[in-house]
């Protein structure tokens, strides 16, 4: 069945009925949230990010082979970067990218909000404090941003998994607010959330270990079949909101219809953030908030 969704708030304050729903499902889905307009200016944006954008300035990086040093290092380095990441498809059998640079990537990340002043700018806006503080955030850090792509016909799967995985602070905060730029439903990789999956526990941690990136197993449990998955449908300028401890995922894009979107996950400052989080900032380069 498909997850209620609710028309966004024009001044981002929840509703009673949007609070309960939040409570209930650990996750949000507010459309119309951002204008046309908002959304085509991000995607133009980002279009200008990959025209300035040389794939062979980094090919190394991309060089197939079960473990790349550089490829590693590319991604270890981009929690305050902008950093491009190419879909598996893209590439042939003797990893040469055989797609256009613009419908071959997965993702950009992992600082666009902080590097880049027309995501800065869609990314604190005065509104989004107030949903975030609704959703109870109460000093909200923009810890993260990626701009996901789902590239027609070779757009990845992502597997279920939690956010606070990824962004781990004690007590838990880690809360995404993922914006659909064009529409994004189950014919073109969109996503799917276990309605009140939040209240089951954290499953893992991607986190350090020594100079390791690790995938740790904290509880057993495993993550909810699949009928239990339902169809966080989204059409363009809709806001996602996603609990960091509610299962979620998203299909393979076979489709001829790109899905771009633009999520920033934010922690508390409350919170203690997790040193052995896979995110580094460099010194002196602290999160910050809007
Ligand atoms: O856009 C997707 O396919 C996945 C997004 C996601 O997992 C997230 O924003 O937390
Ligand atoms: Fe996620």
């Amino acid at each position: 069945m498909k997850a209620r969704s609710f028309t966004a708030p024009g001044d981002g304050r929840l509703t009673e009925a949007m609070k309960v729903a939040w409570q209930e499902d650990g996750f949000l889905v507010l459309e119309g949230y951002k204008t046309p307009g908002e959304c085509d200016a991000l995607k133009e944006r980002m279009t200008a990010l990959i025209d300035a954008f040389d794939p062979s300035s980094v090919a190394s990086v991309f060089e197939t082979g079960a473990q790349s040093h550089a490829r590693d290092a590319y991604f270890r380095e981009s929690g305050d970067r902008i950093r491009f990441f190419f879909e598996a498809e893209a590439f042939d059998a003797d990893g040469r990218l055989i797609k256009d640079k613009h419908v071959a990537l997965n993702k950009v990340g992992h600082a666009l909000h902080d590097l880049d002043p027309v995501f800065d700018a869609f990314s604190r806006d005065p509104k989004l404090a107030a949903t975030a503080h609704d959703c109870g955030l109460v000093e909200p850090l923009l810890a993260q941003s990626m701009y996901i792509f789902k590239p027609p016909h070779i757009g990845g799967e992502v597997n279920c998994h939690q956010d606070s995985t990824f962004l781990h602070t004690t007590p838990l905060s880690c809360t995404g607010f993922w914006f659909a730029l064009e529409d994004a439903d189950d014919s073109n990789g969109g996503l799917y959330g276990v309605p009140g999956g939040h209240k089951g526990r954290l499953r893992s941690r991607f986190r350090y270990r020594g100079d390791d990136l690790v995938m740790e197993t904290l509880d057993e449990t495993p993550f909810e079949p699949e009928e239990r998955h339902a169809p966080l449908v989204a059409p363009r300028g809709t806001l996602v909101v996603l609990h960091g401890s509610v299962p979620h995922k998203s299909a393979p894009n076979r489709s001829a219809r790109s899905r771009h979107a633009y999520a920033v996950h934010m922690v508390d400052g409350r919170a203690v953030w997790s040193a052995d989080n896979w995110l580094r900032r460099s010194d002196g380069n602290p999160m910050r908030g809007f």
